[in-house]
């Protein structure tokens, strides 16, 4: 089965003046379709940094990566931004939903920045939100929804495009552990039943406990958890 992400010796050094940071050592990954892996570290290790190369939002020093076939490492800004919004989903930490759009305008959002028509991009919107159980919110923004609620809109978002694979940093982090749990639970039917893969980023060793795979990262090396 091809990979549906991968990275071959990834390091990342931080340069800035006469001091120069190294972030990633040598880094290699690779993520199957519908595979949940999860990478834990503390705070500083690199994991956003990984997290943001995956994405092609930053560029190794060294080394290369692959979404599917293709190498994201070769690709310029305007391919990138394409990849981003039509096979990769994204949950961060803090929903980053827009505050002046409804749930389903934000959910909405991708597909419509993909050139897809109102009727259509709203259609496909509404039976991402019944996904996630917030039929009943849709057309509440988002300060007039719960932290939980929000992280699921966010998360009914991150699919709205079919991606292949969601990149979710600390997707619980500001969240208390019960609803946590929620999201979790989602996150894992969601995958389940579209095979959708997801590289989660935590220190949250309960979260990367439920998932297929654990890696752990320290210093900026990535190490398989036993
Ligand atoms: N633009 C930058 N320039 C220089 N150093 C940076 C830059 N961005 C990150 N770093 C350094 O790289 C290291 C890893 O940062 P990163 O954000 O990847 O860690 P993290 O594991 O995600 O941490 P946290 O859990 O606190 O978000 C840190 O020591 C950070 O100070």
């Amino acid at each position: 089965m091809q990979d549906v992400l991968h990275c071959h010796k990834v390091s990342k050094t931080y340069a800035d003046g006469e001091t120069t940071t190294p972030v990633l050592h040598h880094v290699s990954l690779s993520v199957k379709p519908g595979e949940q892996v999860a990478i834990l570290g503390s705070s500083g290790s690199g994991k956003s940094t990984l997290l943001h190369i995956l994405a092609g939002l930053d560029k190794p020093s060294e080394g290369d990566v692959f979404f599917q076939d293709k190498k994201i490492t070769a690709l310029n800004s305007a391919q990138l931004a394409a990849l981003r919004n039509q096979e990769m989903g994204f949950i961060y930490q803090f929903h980053h939903l827009l505050g002046e759009f409804t749930a389903l305008e934000n959910v909405a959002m991708p597909l419509r920045i993909g050139g897809e028509s109102a009727a259509r991009a709203s259609q496909k919107a509404q039976v991402l939100l019944e996904e996630v159980g917030l039929a009943h919110r849709m057309a509440h923004l988002p300060h007039a929804l719960s932290g939980g609620e929000r992280q699921r809109v966010a998360i009914a978002r991150a699919l709205v495009n079919d991606p292949a694979v969601v990149l979710a940093d600390e997707p619980t982090g500001n969240l208390d552990d019960s609803t946590g749990e929620q999201v979790y639970q989602l996150i894992e039917k969601l995958s389940r039943d579209k095979q959708t893969a997801f590289v989660v980023v935590t220190h949250d060793t309960a979260l990367a406990s439920r998932m297929d795979r654990i890696l752990r990262i320290k210093d900026g090396i990535l190490s398989t958890q036993n």
